[in-house]
């Protein structure tokens, strides 16, 4: 039976996987988005329903003023003795740290904060003679060189067991390697690593090791992994994590990108990817020596696609969908499920889309090309300058907005693009109706912004407003390490809000 690709579609990066007995659990990174690492579960590693997050409380992802794509870098996820491990760093603070949890479900532990340990990218591996190591690479070169680094590590302090080793330099990819997983295998250590970068030049290549602080021996047939210079609809695969089956066979998770047209632009993020990993002399190889493809052999334990969950968002229960995002974290007097029941009521702060604060936001990631979002809104701004409405957001300096505003004792519904340090209002149309539905269409060159003016819940008005590029939104134009979130939010521009902005629903069409 096959399988698509990806197979967590959006802005899902840096997978890393974990089997526990028939179960496989799956983390990513998140940068400055709140809560922070998603957590996945699967029981045939097609199938994934998100079962939550492990940070979830500012004491665990301090992330004020975080720059975007600053924040949470690439975590690793394992499982030992009864306790999951998530290690991973905020580079916001400049550490990293681990949390763990029994129930992967959570409540996840407070981070334990790893003072000597510097550099991006930590792993963990559980040897079986019951030491464990943390895995990985130089804190940028400012003081290392740069490569891979290891040592023993105790996991219920976090203090280091061992010295600080520089154990791998790589196979001289342009990027330093990175992105570390150790393994034990067949009684070999082997050391997995990402080179060439996170974009094009992207690759995963091993070196293995009798010893788990090597030396270790170069894998003749490297990379394992890469479509570098490649003719294909995907691009930029590295940074993987293998799991063995109880079958024997081998899988990796990894990430890619899908770009649009040429030059090639990928705005809806990195994602996570799956594939077959193949074992030849001792060397393993992800898919067809080292290509992947969207549509893939799956593995013997899918049965077929589940039912995906429902994307229309009500407000009715007291708690946010895990699929909404906030920026940075929340200031809890911006938004609240409870002010205006079966609402969500998003209180404008001084704060707009273009700072690296906290603004009235909650959003969702655009996990599809062509996909459909709208959301009913109810705001009647008061005083100038009020604004609410829906964003197709990459970053601070490159986002699409539709917005009710208040401008001279008139209300308008606008279009604003802000793209680098260009930011225009390209629409402006007079509209007085307390409640509108805001929509956006997206397809993968093109998004299309509408309005629906209600008067007594009956659509009385429909016109599309304008037009906007997605390319323009792309990592390749507006840089970071994220993707395009669609979401809503509500601002004061610079001074509080004083009308509250009322959300009913919001609807994610695929
Ligand atoms: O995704 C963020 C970082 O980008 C990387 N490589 O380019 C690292 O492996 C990730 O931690």
């Amino acid at each position: 039976m096959k399988f698509n690709n990806p197979i967590i579609a959006g802005f899902y990066p840096d997978p890393s996987i974990c089997k526990v007995n028939d179960d496989f659990y799956l983390v990513t990174s998140t940068f400055e988005y709140f809560p922070g690492i998603p957590i996945f579960h699967s029981k045939d590693l097609v199938n994934w329903s998100q079962i939550g997050h492990c940070l979830t409380r500012e004491e665990q992802l301090p992330l004020a003023n975080s720059h975007s794509s600053a924040g949470i870098f690439a975590p690793t996820i394992r499982y030992h003795d009864g306790v999951f491990y998530v290690i991973t760093t905020n580079i916001t603070v400049g550490k990293n740290f681990f949390v763990t949890a029994e129930d992967p479900r959570g409540p996840w532990s407070d981070p334990i904060w790893l003072d000597d340990w510097p550099g991006i990218d930590p792993s963990l591996l559980f040897d079986d003679n019951g030491d464990a190591y943390i895995t990985g690479n130089g804190d940028g070169g400012s003081v290392e060189k740069p490569g891979i680094y290891q040592a023993k590590i105790d996991v219920q302090t976090g203090k280091l067991l061992s010295e600080r080793r520089y154990i791998y330099e790589g196979t001289g990819g342009t990027a330093s390697p990175e992105a570390p997983h150790l393994y034990k295998i067949n009684d070999l250590y082997y050391l997995m690593t990402a080179e060439g970068g996170t974009e094009y030049g992207h690759m995963e290549t091993i070196a293995r090791s009798n010893d788990p602080f090597g030396p270790f021996e170069g894998n003749p047939n490297d990379p394992i992994l890469t479509h570098r210079s490649l003719d294909s609809p995907i691009h930029a695969t590295g940074h993987a994590d293998l799991v063995e089956l109880d079958d024997g066979s081998w899988w990796g998770v990894f990430l890619a990108i899908r770009p649009i047209g040429y030059p090639r632009k990928h705005h809806i993020g990195r994602e996570t990817f799956l594939a077959p990993v193949e074992w030849q002399d001792g060397w393993p190889i992800f898919g067809q020596n080292g290509r992947v493809a969207l549509e893939m052999e799956a593995p013997q334990l899918f049965k077929g696609y589940e039912k995906k969950p429902e994307s229309n968002y009500l407000f009715t229960s007291d708690k946010l969908h895990q699929e909404f995002n906030f920026l940075r974290n929340p200031y809890s007097s911006d938004w609240s499920l409870t002010d205006r029941k079966g609402w969500l009521t998003l209180n404008g702060s001084a704060v707009t889309l273009n700072d690296l604060d906290s603004p009235a936001f909650i959003g969702r990631r655009q996990t599809d090309h062509d996909c459909t979002v709208e959301t009913y809104l109810d705001f009647t701004p008061k005083k100038d300058d009020e604004e609410a409405g829906l964003v197709a957001y990459m970053n601070p300096r490159f986002h699409y907005e539709i917005a009710k505003v208040r401008e001279a004792n008139q209300q308008y519904i606008i279009l604003r693009k802000t793209l680098a340090d260009l930011t225009v209002i390209e629409k402006k149309v007079l509209c007085d109706a307390d409640q509108v539905i805001l929509g956006v269409k997206a397809d993968s060159y093109q998004y299309k912004f509408y309005v629906k003016e209600l008067v007594n819940e009956k659509v009385v008005k429909e016109y599309q407003i304008g037009e906007a590029e997605c390319g323009m939104l792309a990592t390749e134009v507006a840089g970071g390490f994220t993707g395009v979130y669609l979401g809503m939010y509500a601002t004061g521009n610079g001074k509080k809000s004083t009308t509250p902005a009322y959300f009913k629903w919001y609807n994610y069409q695929a």
